[in-house]
């Protein structure tokens, strides 16, 4: 499970995020939209702690993240928009790497049934990262998400720069992670894809949570015009 508690950030005098108060449970989707600077990558980033906030709490699997930073790193995986692997390594060799570093040793078999569960052509496994493309490495990515057992997954902006085919294969994925019981936090641009994978869909404004709709609520070309008037 994935919670904001009254969270708050202050860069100075100015206020990223306003008491955010957030619950996204196991096997749910959530995707923050907001135009720049409303304050999605802070959100995300203060349930990585990465950046501490100014106020109130952010918890994974009912782990607080500010008194228990590196425990509640062994219950998350991030995606970020651009994946940084070791671009000499392969990707089953990146994949090992990382499940190992979260404590966990797979046989060679085990971490190949990982990467073709994301769709990655077996011909690509023991290719060197540095020729994948954008698609590619974010599978390896998902794939060290799946080896980790991750409890909750935080995403921002993994769609942008994708072709349609692979936007589309990659929401797949992610829908799937969901199914079998990961929470999911998007940070997104893309209206359409938010509507086609979330189960609520989250709208912020300069640091504000202005709006949650469930997904199944309301087709995209609504959530289009009420994010167009909400922003
Ligand atoms: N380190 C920092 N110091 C000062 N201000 C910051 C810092 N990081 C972010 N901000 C400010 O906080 C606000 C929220 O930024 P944030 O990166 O969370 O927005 P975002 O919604 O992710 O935007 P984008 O869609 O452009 O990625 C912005 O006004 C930004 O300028």
């Amino acid at each position: 499970m994935i919670q904001a508690l009254n969270l708050t950030k202050r860069y100075g005098s100015h206020l990223a995020l306003n008491n955010l108060n957030l619950q996204i449970n196991p096997g749910e989707i959530c995707c923050l939209l907001g135009q720049n600077g409303a304050g999605k990558s802070t959100t995300i980033n203060l349930f990585l702690g990465f950046i501490e906030p100014t106020s109130g709490n952010t918890l994974i699997n009912g782990v607080n993240v500010q008194d228990h930073p590196q425990e509640s790193k062994n219950y998350l995986a991030y995606i970020p928009e651009t994946v940084m692997l070791y671009p000499n390594l392969t990707g089953i060799e990146n994949l090992e790497y990382f499940s190992s570093l979260a404590g966990f040793k797979y046989s060679k078999t085990e971490l190949i049934a990982f990467l073709l569960k994301t769709g990655l052509q077996e011909e690509a496994h023991n290719k060197r990262l540095g020729g994948y493309s954008k698609g590619m490495r974010q599978k390896v990515g998902i794939a060290i998400a799946i080896s980790k057992h991750a409890k909750a997954l935080f995403l921002d902006e993994p769609t942008s720069g994708l072709d349609p085919k692979a936007s589309n294969e990659f929401t797949k994925i992610i829908r799937q992670l969901s199914d079998s019981g990961t929470a999911i936090l998007m940070a997104t641009h893309d209206i359409f894809r938010a509507k086609q994978v979330a189960h609520s869909i989250g709208i912020l404004r300069s640091g504000d949570f202005v709006s949650q709709i469930k997904a199944a609520d309301i087709s995209a070309n609504e959530l289009e015009e009420l994010y167009l008037q909400t922003v």
